[in-house]
């Protein structure tokens, strides 16, 4: 049983039209309201340059929403109690003057305020800066702010220290969407609920681990942005990194938000550098071009809407990833992500060691070792694969490798999981830390990747082209088969 909480709340969004807010928050806040989640008293105001009114920017709301919110969910009431708690100020983010309305619209409300910056990373500092000289925040205000927290660790450190000067540490709840998914919080039940597995979670037993965040979209309209980051910042320096913590951290103490993420840095700081002698066998980086998606013909990255056809950004990593500590000693974390990939598929593979001696059919003994397949997005759920004997008088001690199976939709009867978004602003409205980024936490991610970037650039390493609709380079195949592995295929 959740601890009941005041969760009453004014969200304030800077960039409240932006392509964020419209595709992700606005849906998002529309399912806290229909699981009742949204208290009585809470306020939503949306901050944006241009000027409209606020019917206007109700109606725009209303249509987001539809568009993203099946038919089996959709509820006419439930849209109209979001939107009558929504107001609308034109302001633009540089003028201070602008925020004087704001004091006002607070009044003496005493909800929490939680100020969401749907902006770039680089107005955060001015956001807080602004809110403070106007007199429009206090020691209890909760800030949101959005990855990628800067460009390099240098960057990051800059924005950080603007937020720092306003906010305290406990005031900052920095998202890395991927937290709010409901099977990536799973992985701590999974790791620590269970000492079957937690028993086993070791160099001892456990061979090599592989992460793949693949995606069937290519840049969506957002060269811009893209080009300047690549898949290593976009993904791996955030998504991919905390992924590999939360499979790789020693156990926390408790739940609380520091215990976690004390353990995820210990991970951060134990990542070995990709040394310039280890850019060759350690990292693959792809570009796409002209393929098929989902059955449509599409544009490489080169053709794609606003590109630079010079461009060496990346859309695809693989990367094999070393932990310098006891526990994961020898044992390989494969990792990759990419655009414009066959299918959407977020996965972990925890491949376990063989028994130590092997009495069976020596052909089978490929087969002879277990692995637990996680499911993050799409069909949510986990396949432990064991090994048993093949059924039949005519069989003798032939082996066969089958599924315990577990969907979380079947197991669960859940009717809908939700939206990471929807988790992590309801955690804000709590106040509750655990599933947002500490700033050490970014900063050390930056600093390996860093390494990373500037490794690969004094080695000169341009992109590999893979076709869109394929896994990648035949490269990112060679980096795990060179170990005598493969990625993972379900067969
Ligand atoms: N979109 C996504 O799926 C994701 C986005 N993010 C992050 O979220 C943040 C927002 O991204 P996104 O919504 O895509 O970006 P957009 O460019 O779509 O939205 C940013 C918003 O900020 C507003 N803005 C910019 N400058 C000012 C200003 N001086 N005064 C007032 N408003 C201003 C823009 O207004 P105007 O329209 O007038 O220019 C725009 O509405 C970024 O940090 C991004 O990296 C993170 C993960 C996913
Ligand atoms: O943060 C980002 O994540 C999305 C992928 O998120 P998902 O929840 O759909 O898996 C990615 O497309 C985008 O480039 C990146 O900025």
């Amino acid at each position: 049983m959740e601890e009941r909480i005041d969760t009453r709340s004014d969200l304030m969004i800077f960039g409240g039209l932006g392509d964020l807010a419209r595709r992700k928050l606005f849906p998002a806040l529309y399912h806290l309201e229909r699981t009742g989640l949204l208290a009585a008293d809470s306020r939503v105001l949306v901050l944006a340059r241009r000027a409209h009114s606020v019917d206007d920017v109700r109606e725009q709301l209303a249509s987001d929403i539809r568009r993203r919110v099946p038919d089996s969910d959709w509820d006419d009431g439930v849209l109209s109690r979001l939107l009558a708690r929504v107001d609308y100020l034109c302001l633009d983010i540089n003028r201070l003057d602008d925020y004087q309305p704001l004091v006002r619209w607070r009044g003496d409300c005493e909800n929490a305020l939680i100020v969401y910056m749907a902006t770039p990373p680089s107005l955060y500092g001015v956001i807080a800066r602004q809110l403070r000289d106007a007199g429009c925040c206090t020691r209890k205000t909760r800030v949101v702010v959005e990855k990628p927290i800067g460009h390099d660790l240098e960057t990051s450190r800059t924005i950080n220290q603007q937020l720092g000067e306003v906010f305290n540490e406990d005031q900052l709840f920095r998202i890395d969407h991927y937290l709010g998914k409901e099977t990536v919080q799973n992985l701590i039940a999974l790791r620590f609920a269970n000492n079957l597995f937690a028993s086993q979670w070791n160099q001892n037993h456990i061979s090599h681990v592989e992460i793949t965040v693949a995606e069937s979209v290519g840049i969506e309209g957002r060269w811009g942005y893209f080009d300047q980051a690549g898949q290593v910042r976009d993904m791996i320096q955030n998504h991919l990194l905390q992924l590999l913590c939360l499979i790789a951290m020693d156990p926390p103490a408790d739940l609380s938000a520091d215990s976690i993420r004390d353990e995820k840095v210990k991970v951060l700081k134990a990542l070995r550098p990709i040394t310039p002698d280890l850019i060759e066998s350690h990292l693959v980086r792809g570009q796409y071009t002209a393929g098929s998606s989902q059955g449509k013909v599409v544009p490489g990255y080169l053709e794609e809407e606003g590109a630079d056809r010079n461009s060496t950004t990346e859309t695809f990593v693989a990367l094999k990833v070393e932990i310098e500590n006891w526990r994961w000693a020898g044992v390989p974390f494969y990792i990759r992500t990419g655009k414009r990939l066959p299918e959407k598929l977020s996965q972990i593979i925890i491949h376990f060691k063989p028994a130590p001696h092997y009495i069976f059919d020596p052909d089978q003994r490929h087969l002879a070792s277990n692995k637990l397949v996680i499911r993050l997005q799409p069909d949510e759920g986990m396949t432990l694969q064991i090994l048993t004997k093949d059924q039949g008088l005519d069989k003798g001690m032939r082996l066969r490798r089958g599924p315990l199976e577990l969907t979380f939709s079947e197991a669960f009867q859940t009717d809908r999981i939700p939206e990471a978004y929807e988790r992590l602003l309801w955690e804000v409205m709590k106040g509750n830390q655990y599933l947002f980024v500490r700033r050490d936490e970014v900063e050390y991610a930056w600093r390996w990747v860093d390494g990373v970037v500037a490794n690969w650039q004094a080695h000169d390493d341009l992109p590999k082209r893979y076709a869109a609709g394929t896994w990648g380079p035949v490269a990112a195949i060679a980096l795990i088969t060179r170990d005598g592995r493969s990625w993972y295929e379900d067969a």
